[in-house]
């Protein structure tokens, strides 16, 4: 049996279609337009990629994008006097800090620094309680993505299905297990500790692997028929010295077990800035009318 791929790229492109719906209704019925400011630090290549991407994608839904691209050498006090001029700027309503952020600046106090309800990246304490208390809020991009995508493939009631979530990140591992947790699965969160990784991914109906470690999970690991959602992003060498993009899942393999697995590229990657346009118009709705 070969699994069925999902195409997180056609995904996406519904979703970002959902958000230029959404924005134009905003701007129609109050003639504000969501903006969303994407801050990068420093000049990594990849990032320099994701930000343009999201900066193209934002103007095609609709929305303003600002970005600001700041010297690898900037302060940490100039990045946080930066937020807070978005903060107070009418014209964003979505702010995103890239990162990682260079090693001499504490990003727990520039993520604190941001306004909660501009936070479209739902790392600030305040939005990441809510998600944990189960009381909205602005919920991550990725891992909103993988409950898309997880749906595409098992339809919208995923409840008592077994869950594994490998890693544990702020930005993926535990906003997806509560995701997975709110859609009434049964959660299990695996990491660099855990015995027996393969006998927990045995036993999972949707797996998801956002750990960054290249192939890391192999075909034998994976139950027959599961949904596969790999987070996974690594470039890695290749013979020429060319890079290829792979997964945390050993995708060859795996796609002969599972029922349904995502690609990388063109699986969550996609998702991801999806529902970050997503978010900016949620986000700016809720700052136009407020209580609404
Ligand atoms: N505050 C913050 N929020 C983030 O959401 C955030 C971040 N920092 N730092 C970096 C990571 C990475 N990230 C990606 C988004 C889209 C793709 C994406 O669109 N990937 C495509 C193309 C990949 C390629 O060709 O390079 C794909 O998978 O098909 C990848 C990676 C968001 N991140």
């Amino acid at each position: 049996m070969s699994a069925t791929i999902i195409d997180g790229k056609a995904i996406a492109e519904t979703v970002r279609g959902e958000a230029a719906d959404r924005a134009a209704a905003l701007e129609a019925a109050t003639g504000v337009k969501p903006g969303l400011a994407v801050v990068l630090v420093g000049n990594d290549p990849a990032s320099e990629v994701y930000v343009r991407n999201k900066a193209r994608l934002t103007v095609a839904a609709g929305m303003a994008s600002f970005e600001h691209k700041l010297r690898a050498n900037t302060s940490e006090a100039d990045l946080i006097a930066l937020v807070e001029r978005l903060n107070a700027d009418p014209l964003v309503h979505g702010i995103l800090v890239q990162m990682p952020l260079p090693g001499h600046i504490d990003s727990d106090r520039v993520v604190l620094a941001i306004d909660p309800a501009k936070d479209v990246d739902g790392l600030t304490p305040a939005n990441a309680g809510r998600l944990v208390l189960g009381r909205g809020g602005l919920v991550p991009c990725t891992p909103q993505g993988c409950i898309i995508l997880a749906k595409h493939a098992l339809g919208p009631d995923l409840a008592g299905k077994e869950a594994l979530v490998i890693g544990r990140s702020i930005l993926v591992g535990k906003p997806v297990a509560l995701l997975l947790q709110a859609e009434s699965c049964t959660v299990t969160m695996a990491h660099s500790k855990t015995h027996d990784l393969a006998g927990h991914c045995r036993r999972a109906d949707i797996l998801v692997a956002a750990v960054g470690r290249p192939e890391m999970v192999k075909g034998d690991w994976i139950k027959p028929g599961a949904v596969v959602i790999d987070v996974g992003i690594n470039r890695i060498a290749q013979e020429g010295g060319k890079t290829r993009l792979v997964g945390d899942v050993a995708y060859e393999e795996a796609r002969e077990v599972a029922g349904a697995i995502t690609p990388v590229p063109g699986g969550v990657g996609p998702m991801t800035i999806a529902c970050l346009l997503q978010n900016t118009v949620t986000a700016a709705e809720a700052q136009v009318r407020p209580g609404a």
